[in-house]
C-alpha cells in the first residue's frame, strides 16, 4: 500500500428531502505517497467538501476515507482529533499565526496545546524544511507574507503528517511570493524545482503528499496531477499539467454547464 490517502465511493449530501444538496458523488481516488495533486472545478463543484472529508474535518454520508491505509470514517471525535493532529496537516489562505509568538513558538504550538513538549530540533527541522531556520526567532510582523505562510506550512509539517491539505494556499500572496511558495510545496512533495538564481538549494529531501484546492490554472500547474470536479463528480484529470492545458479544461467545463 503506497497511497497516503484513498477515497472509496465517497458521497456527501448536505441537508435532506427537497433541500438536499449532493456535494460529492461516489468519488474514487488515490493520492500516492509523495504526489502533489491539485483539485479544480467550477464554484460549488465540491472541492472544499472533498478536502474537508479527506482531512477528517467533515464526515462523508457514505464511502470510505483511508489515511495511511486506515479507514477514518468510523473514528469517534477523540480519535478524529488525534488523527488531524498527528497524521494530517492543513494550510489555508490565511496563515493564522499568533502575532505574539516567534516562528519557532508558532510551529511548536499545536503540539504544546496537545500537552506534548516537542523537541527543539524537531521544530527547527520543520522550519528548515521550508527554508526558514534563520527566522526561528522572528515574530510574524517581522516576516513577509510568503515567510508567514511558510511558517504555517512548517507548523503543519511538525508532526510529520501523512498528507498536507492546502486550500488556496497562495490566495493572499502576490504573484512572485506565491510562486516561491509553490516551489517550496513542490520540493516538499519531492518534485523537480527549477533552478532559481539566489534561491534556496541543497536542503534535505523529504517526501510529503500534498492535496491542494485552487481556482488558478497557473497554481494548479505546479502539481504533478490536476483533478477536475463538476457537480460533485470527478470528470477528468491531467498529468504533468501546463497552465494553458488546465485553463482550457476549465473553459470546457464552464461551457458544458
Ligand atoms: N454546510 C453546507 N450546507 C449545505 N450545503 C453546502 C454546505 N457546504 C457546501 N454546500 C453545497 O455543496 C456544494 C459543494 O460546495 P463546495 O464548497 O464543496 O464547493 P467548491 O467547489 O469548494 O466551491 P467554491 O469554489 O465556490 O469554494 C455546493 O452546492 C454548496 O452550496
Amino acid at each position: 500500500m503506497d497511497d497516503a490517502v484513498r477515497l472509496e465511493s465517497l458521497t456527501k449530501t448536505y441537508g435532506s428531502g427537497d433541500s438536499a444538496v449532493t456535494a460529492l458523488r461516489e468519488i474514487a481516488l488515490s493520492f500516492p505517497r509523495g504526489s502533489f495533486t491539485a483539485i479544480m472545478g467550477p464554484s460549488g463543484s465540491g472541492k472544499s467538501t472533498l478536502l474537508q472529508c479527506a482531512a477528517g474535518l467533515d464526515r462523508p454520508s457514505s464511502g470510505r476515507v483511508l489515511i495511511d491505509g486506515e479507514d477514518i470514517v468510523g473514528l469517534n471525535e477523540t480519535e478524529l482529533t488525534e488523527l488531524r493532529r498527528d497524521r494530517t496537516g492543513f494550510i489555508f489562505q490565511s496563515f493564522n499565526l499568533l502575532p505574539s509568538l516567534t516562528a519557532e513558538q508558532n510551529v511548536a504550538l499545536p503540539m504544546r496545546l496537545a500537552g506534548r513538549k516537542p523537541k527543539r530540533a524537531t521544530v527547527l527541522a520543520a522550519l528548515a524544511q521550508v527554508g526558514l531556520e534563520a527566522k526561528a526567532g522572528s515574530r510574524p510582523s517581522q516576516l513577509s507574507g510568503g515567510q508567514q505562510q511558510r511558517v504555517a506550512i512548517a507548523r503543519a509539517l511538525v508532526s510529520r503528517p501523512a498528507v498536507l491539505f492546502a486550500d488556496e494556499p497562495t490566495g493572499a500572496l502576490d504573484l512572485t511570493t506565491g510562486r516561491e511558495l509553490l516551489d517550496t510545496l513542490r520540493r516538499l512533495a519531492g518534485g523537480p524545482v527549477p533552478a532559481q538564481p539566489g534561491g534556496p538549494g541543497g536542503e534535505t529531501r523529504v517526501t510529503t503528499t500534498i492535496v491542494m484546492v485552487t481556482h488558478d490554472p497557473t497554481v494548479a500547474a505546479y502539481a504533478d496531477r490536476v483533478l477536475f470536479l463538476a457537480d460533485g463528480s470527478l470528470v477528468g484529470e491531467l498529468r504533468a499539467p501546463t497552465a494553458e492545458a488546465v485553463a482550457a479544461r476549465m473553459t470546457d467545463l464552464a461551457v458544458a454547464r
